[in-house]
């Protein structure tokens, strides 16, 4: 945690600490909801595969694809792609 003296409260460098810790923080919550995120994909993924299905289900990414960029704009197509990679690796 950043400690600021009691002098630098209320000043510009105390409120870019003080948002600074908080997005650290959510950065932390992001990482952990991607790792979960991994953890599921690679169930859907290893019953698919045991049952003689694809690793892939490109439809399925789409709709993916779709929601991020429906609530994000064109970047969120971006982010969907690398989350998509991460979850089931290269294509
Ligand atoms: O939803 C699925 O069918 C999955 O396998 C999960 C997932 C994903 O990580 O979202 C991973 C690979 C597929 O190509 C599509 C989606």
């Amino acid at each position: 945690m950043t400690t600021t003296t009691p002098e630098a409260t209320g000043t510009p460098e105390a409120a870019i600490a003080d948002a600074r810790e908080r997005i650290d923080a959510l950065d932390d919550r992001i990482i952990g909801l991607i790792q979960e995120r991994m953890a599921v994909s690679a169930v859907v993924q290893q019953t698919r595969i045991a049952s003689g299905g694809r690793r892939v289900h490109l439809s399925r990414e789409m709709e993916i694809l779709g929601r991020y960029r429906d609530a994000l704009g064109k970047p969120g197509t971006g982010l969907a792609m690398t989350l998509l990679e991460l979850c089931r690796g290269r294509i």
